[in-house]
This record gives C-alpha cells, structure tokens and sequence, in this order.
C-alpha cells in the first residue's frame, strides 16, 4: 500500500464536485493537519479481503449465497467497549446461524461496524425549547449533546474514528478468527440471552439441531476447518469524504485504488447525485460498494449509477441497497429489477427495510413498527419472487443490547416502553430478540422463496 498523496490523483477528483452532506469544518488549517495524520496512517484493512468480499458479493448475485449486513445506525466513541462489541458480533453469529441452517443458504456477513461515525441529516439544525443548534452529524464530527460547544465540528475526531474503528476492527477479528465464533460455540452465544424470551427458545432448539449435525459430521471423520473460524466484513456509509479520501491507498499488488478503512462502503440515499462528489469518489476506488435506492428511484438513474460505478459489468461490485418503505416496495421495485435485469446486469440485491420505515412515537422518539420492517423484506421477496430474481440479502439497523427503541416484536415493545432504554445516538435499532425474531422470519420466507 502506497500513502504518497501525489499517487492518488484519482482519490481527489470528487474536490471538483459538488460534495452533500459534509460537515462546515471552522479551521481549515485543523482539517488539514488532521487528514495529514490519517494519511500517514496504515490501512485498516488489506485490499485482497475486499477483492475476498467481491467475490462473494459476486455469489449473491449469482443466486448462490444471501448477505447478513448489519449494526448500528451510528456508532459512537463511547460504544467502543468489548461488551457492546461482542453482543452485537454474538447477535450477528447467531443471526447468520439461523439464515444458514433454516434457510440452508450460505450467509455473507458483514457488519456496520468498525466506521459507521458520520451521519447525514434531513435537516442542518436541531431546536430544542427554542434553542436552534447545528445538527449532530456523527461522533466523528461533532458531539451529541445539546450544547453550542459540542456541536462545532472538530477534524480531530476523525482521527478519533480511525483509531475507535481499528480498535473495534481488532476485536472483531480476534473473535472471529481466534475462536469465539467457532460455530461449536452456537449453544454459549445464547447463553446469556433471555431464556424465556420466544425467540431465545427458539434459538436454543435450533442450535441443538445444529450441534447435532457437527457431532454426525465429526463421528463421520469430517470436522471441516472452515467451521472453526468466520469470514466477516466491515462496512459503513461513505459519507465523510476528507476521511474516505485519506484512507485511499494504492494497492502494490495492481496499482489500483482501494478505500482501506472498511472492506466495503456504500453511497447513501442522500448523497446519490449522478455528478455529485460522492459517485465521482466511489467511481475511483476497487472495493465492493453499495448504493441506497429509495422511493425516487427510477429504472434509468439505477441503470445510470450502473453504467457510472461498475463499467465493466463485474458481478460483486455493485450492490443495490433497496429501502423503500413497506407501503410502496411492492409498487416502486419490480421496474428497477426489471429494467437492470434486461439490459444484462448482475447486481446483488438487499433489501435495508429499515429507513423507509421511521416514524415519530407520540412521545416524540424516532421508532419503526417491527412489522413495517418486516412487510418491507416481505415485499421485497415478493417482487423478486414474481420476476425469478435473487433476493440476495437484509440491511439491519441492529444492536446487541436489550434496548427499546423500535416498537412490535415477539418481545413486544409498546411507544409507552420506548423510553425504558432507548440509546440510539440516530436512528431506531432492533434490539438483540428482535433481530433473531427476523432472523427466522426471513430464514423462512427464503426457503419458501427458492
Ligand atoms: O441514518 C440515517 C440518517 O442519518 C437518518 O435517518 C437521518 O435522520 P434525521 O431525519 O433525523 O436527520
Ligand atoms: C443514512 C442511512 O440510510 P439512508 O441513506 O438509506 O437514508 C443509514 O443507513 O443510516
Ligand atoms: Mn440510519
């Protein structure tokens, strides 16, 4: 990996574009000397994973394999704990396990984790009894509380990012590599989950069957190694460009660009403009990446973000991150699959039937009905069904703690519950039962899908 500024042109062209989104940083000279640090840096991760994760994206496009993509809306500084790690890892797992085995299908994982910091806003400010501040965008630009210091931007926390997400990336590949996700571990992940809850027991019945089938396997002579460790891929919105931009590096292996700090980074709904600095920064570097389709959408802008971000047409490069809304899915979706499908194109499908969904509770928080999700991937499966194409995967918004932030559930979560624990730093997450509660939904309707 090559970190000469000079050698990465290409990494900058998006400076001639109009970039949404972006923080006003007050100190020029602080963003510079702080994107100076992060340049000098080393990468996060190694480019030959991310060509690892191309591939397998280029499975899901094929049909062969479905993606499991999930975490936090916003990460936070303050969340950088191995307990908050672990329990979002450990739902994860246990998510994955129930997709592979109920809906024997193999399951890409791959967190939003590790860099998921910046936020893009519906609006600039935030009032709050009269009081009018600047947005909170993110840790990694400025702070949570409501206070006229804390919402300045500061650049420094960008560096703060990068070390908070190499921790956490650290972590997240000592588990799953060093033995914590060894799948003989399927009946301990749950161990600490509620016993009683529906999906808990559930789980437990599922994980029974699971270690049976290793126990045939092993009685067999067969203990294959690749149940002993976990593939898992990190991710987040590619948002703040100055700190994509300076995670850019040469691979030494091609001479081709790669964003080093996530093996994949996707374009959001808001700042998906055709000749916008975003598509013009995606278009240069070689990982996977995604794009948020919403209900504006239509079949000739996905063609044209095709034609823009994955030319030559290679399976795995582009995945359409479909979030629509579980009331205009089953309108809005079947003319853009249409449309990519006939020109040729293969292009992994998910479905994120989370932030077409979000609502005010009457006691002012930000919530989703757990139904509404799940009617969006139920629509989703629907119009793939109908048009003998590949629903290849789910976007979660998701923790691992027992928070109440999103109503419905098995558990179910009342708008009077939602104050009970509601720590989103942004946007509403299913918590750990509601998770596996959809983890089994979907398993379901994948079967009956295929
Ligand atoms: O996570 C996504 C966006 O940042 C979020 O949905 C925007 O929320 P807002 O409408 O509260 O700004
Ligand atoms: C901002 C997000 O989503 P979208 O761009 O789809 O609104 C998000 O994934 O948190
Ligand atoms: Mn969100």
């Amino acid at each position: 990996m090559d970190t000469n500024r000079t050698e990465n042109a290409a990494a900058e062209t998006w400076r001639a574009r109009p970039a949404k989104q972006q923080p006003q940083w007050p100190d020029p000279a602080a963003l510079q000397t702080a994107v100076a640090e992060l340049r000098s840096y080393p990468p996060l991760v190694f480019a030959g994973e991310c060509d690892l994760l191309k591939d397998r994206l280029a499975q899901v496009a094929r049909g062969e394999a479905f993606v499991l993509q999930g975490g936090d809306c916003a990460e936070t500084f303050e969340g950088v704990t191995a307990d908050a790690i672990r329990n979002k890892l450990k739902t994860l797992l246990q998510m994955a396990a129930v997709l592979t085995y109920a809906g024997s299908v193999p399951v890409v994982k791959i967190g939003r984790i590790a860099g998921q910091y910046g936020k893009p806003r519906s609006k600039d400010t935030e009032t709050r009894d009269g009081i009018t501040l600047p947005a909170y965008r993110g840790d990694s630009v400025n702070g949570f509380e409501f206070t006229a210091e804390s919402r300045v931007p500061d650049p420094w926390r960008m560096v703060r990012m990068y070390h908070s997400s190499s921790a956490t990336l650290n972590l997240v590949r000592a588990f799953t590599t060093g033995g914590y996700a060894d799948l003989h571990q399927v009946h301990a992940w749950n161990r600490d989950f509620v016993a009683s809850s529906p999906s808990g027991k559930r789980y437990e019945m599922l994980a029974s069957e699971i270690q049976r089938a290793l126990d045939f396997m092993r009685a067999c002579g067969v203990d294959p190694e690749e149940t002993r460790t976990v593939e898992f891929f990190s991710s987040h919105e590619g948002l703040l460009l100055e700190y994509e931009a300076a995670l850019t590096r040469t691979d030494s292996r091609t001479g081709s660009l790669y964003n080093t700090s996530a093996h994949f980074v996707w374009i959001g709904e808001r700042t998906r403009d055709l000749d916008g600095a975003h598509l013009e920064y995606f278009s240069k570097i070689s990982n996977p990446i995604g794009i948020k389709l919403g209900p504006s959408t239509t079949p000739d802008d996905a063609l044209a973000y095709l034609n823009r971000l994955s030319p030559q047409r290679e399976p795995g490069r582009l995945t359409f991150i479909i979030r629509m809304g579980a009331g205009v899915i089953r309108d809005k979706l079947p003319a853009l699959v249409e449309k990519v499908t006939a020109e040729g194109h293969q292009v992994a499908w998910i479905c994120d039937p989370m932030h077409g969904n979000t609502f005010e509770a009457p006691s002012g928080h930000k919530t989703r009905r757990f139904d509404d999700v799940l009617d969006e991937v139920k629509g989703f499966f629907e119009v793939h069904r109908a048009l003998g194409t590949h629903p290849g995967g789910i976007h979660m918004e998701l923790t691992g703690d027992d928070v109440t932030e999103c109503v419905g559930g098995g558990h179910e979560i009342a708008f009077g519950d939602l104050a009970t624990r509601y720590e989103s730093a942004c946007d509403p997450r299913l918590n750990r039962s509601q998770a596996l509660d959809l983890a089994f939904l979907v398993a379901e309707m994948y079967r009956s899908a295929v």
